[in-house]
Order: C-alpha cells, then sequence, then structure tokens
C-alpha cells in the first residue's frame, strides 16, 4: 500500500528561531496525535540540520527544497545529494514550478536532479503541473505527461519505487484557488495512468501522488477522500501548526 503523506514546502519563509519553534510544534503535535499520514517539512537549507536535531524522525520527516544536478565540485551555492545525505536527509523536492519559472529548470536538468538523488537513496518529490494557460487551452495532460516522462524516463526502472510525484498546478499556488477535487482526481488518475503504462503497474500503484496548490484546513478532506490523491504538498498553510496539523488529520 502507498503511503499517505503531507509535506509541508515552506519555501523562504521564517527566521531561524520561527523555524525551530514550528519544527518543534509539529513533532510535538505529531507524537501526541500519531496522525494517519507521514509528515514531512521541507525548511529552507540553512536549518536542515538544526531542525532535523530537532524532530524526531519517527513522528516528522525533514525535505530538502532542492538539490543540485551535479555530484560535486565548482557549483557555487550548490548543494549536493552526497551532502544532504552526509546530515542525514532523505528526502528532497525536485523541479518545483517555483525553480522551473525563477531559475529556468529544465525537464533535462530535473532528470538530473533525480538521479543524483536516486544515487545517494534520496526519495524524490517530483513536482509537475500546468500553467493557467495551458490549462485554458486543455494542453495540461500533455504538458503533465511530458514532465513525467521526461524525468524519468532517463531513470532506472528499480529505482522508481522511491518516487513520489506531487501535481501542483501553477495557477493554483499561492493564489487561493484550488483544483476542485474531480479536476485533481482525474489528472491524479491520468498520472498513474502514464506510470503503469511507461513502468508498469508496481510503479504505478506503488507511487504516492500527492496534490499542491493552496491546500487548507477547509478543502484538505475532500482533496485526500480523492481515491488517487494520496497526500498533499502544502506550502502557505503549512507555516502555522494549527492549520498543519488539521490538514494532516483530514486523513
Ligand atoms: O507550492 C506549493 C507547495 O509546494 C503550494 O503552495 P500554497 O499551498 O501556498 O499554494
Amino acid at each position: 500500500m502507498r503511503d499517505k503523506i503531507v509535506a509541508g514546502n515552506w519555501k523562504m519563509n521564517l527566521t531561524f528561531e520561527q523555524a525551530l519553534q514550528l519544527a518543534n510544534d509539529i513533532n510535538t503535535w505529531a507524537s501526541e496525535n500519531k496522525p494517519n499520514a507521514k509528515v514531512i517539512i521541507a525548511p529552507t537549507s540553512i536549518y536542515l540540520q538544526a531542525i532535523q536535531e530537532t524532530v524526531d524522525e519517527e513522528f516528522v520527516q525533514v525535505a530538502s527544497q532542492d538539490v543540485s544536478n551535479t555530484e560535486k565540485g565548482a557549483f557555487t551555492g550548490d548543494i549536493s545529494a552526497e551532502q544532504l545525505d552526509s546530515i542525514g536527509i532523505n528526502c528532497a523536492i525536485v523541479g518545483h514550478s517555483e525553480r522551473r519559472e525563477y531559475q529556468q529548470e529544465t525537464d533535462a536538468v530535473i532528470a538530473q536532479k533525480l538521479e543524483q538523488l536516486f544515487n545517494k537513496d534520496i526519495t524524490p518529490i517530483l513536482c509537475v503541473g500546468e500553467k493557467l494557460e495551458e490549462r485554458e487551452a486543455d494542453k495540461h495532460f500533455e504538458v503533465v505527461k511530458s514532465q513525467i516522462l521526461n524525468a524519468l524516463n532517463p531513470q532506472k526502472t528499480e529505482n522508481l519505487s522511491k518516487l513520489v510525484i506531487a501535481y501542483e498546478p501553477v495557477w493554483a499556488i499561492g493564489t487561493g484557488v484550488t483544483a476542485s477535487p474531480e479536476q485533481a482526481q482525474e489528472i491524479h488518475a491520468f498520472i498513474r495512468s502514464v506510470l503503469n503504462d511507461a513502468y508498469g503497474a508496481d510503479v504505478a500503484e506503488g507511487t504516492s501522488i500527492l496534490y499542491g496548490g493552496s491546500v487548507n484546513a477547509a478543502n484538505a478532506e475532500e482533496l485526500f477522500a480523492q481515491a488517487d490523491i494520496d497526500g498533499g504538498l502544502v506550502g502557505g498553510a503549512s507555516l502555522k501548526v494549527e492549520d498543519f496539523s488539521k490538514i494532516i488529520s483530514a486523513f
């Protein structure tokens, strides 16, 4: 059975003190409430180690928001999979639409990042999703399919058992506009069928597919009730323990 996961992408928010406090609060909540979903938090990279030491990995896992597409060397500012592994980080977000947009990350670069992560046995949360104009032109299936196949085709199929995918329509991120549960279910089922056709039933059935884009305490339950939605990748609403814990409790 695939994992139910609620992951908080903190993006470039919170001071060190605020981040430690939030991590502590989430850890306390999770240890007391034993939620049905796996809880992941992704802080700014410079806080990773301190937060990793603050939380109990039985209750809260810590993920990086990104990783370098190269192994090591003269890449100022980048963080390698080996470096993440060396401080005990075993999960990383890859290909977030904000990096595709602001850092010009291509599918080819994202494929290299995935390979770096798989080489170090780090679980990738691969983000895919269409822009508003692509949805309006009814191109969302085609866009998402090519993002997935371009990122995954270069990988070894045996590595795909570790994969998590997050479907995040760009038009729903930080906008307060969420995909309806029906819209999200439709494309999540499609993503599973793409995985099935390309890599077989074990990968398709074993891959947790998270929804992201204005998930909040009020809409999480209906989204998570859909057959192919295995959890959420949450931005804004993951920055307050009250909201994030309600979202996790939607499972
Ligand atoms: O981008 C997201 C998570 O990675 C979603 O952000 P919001 O939940 O703030 O819309």
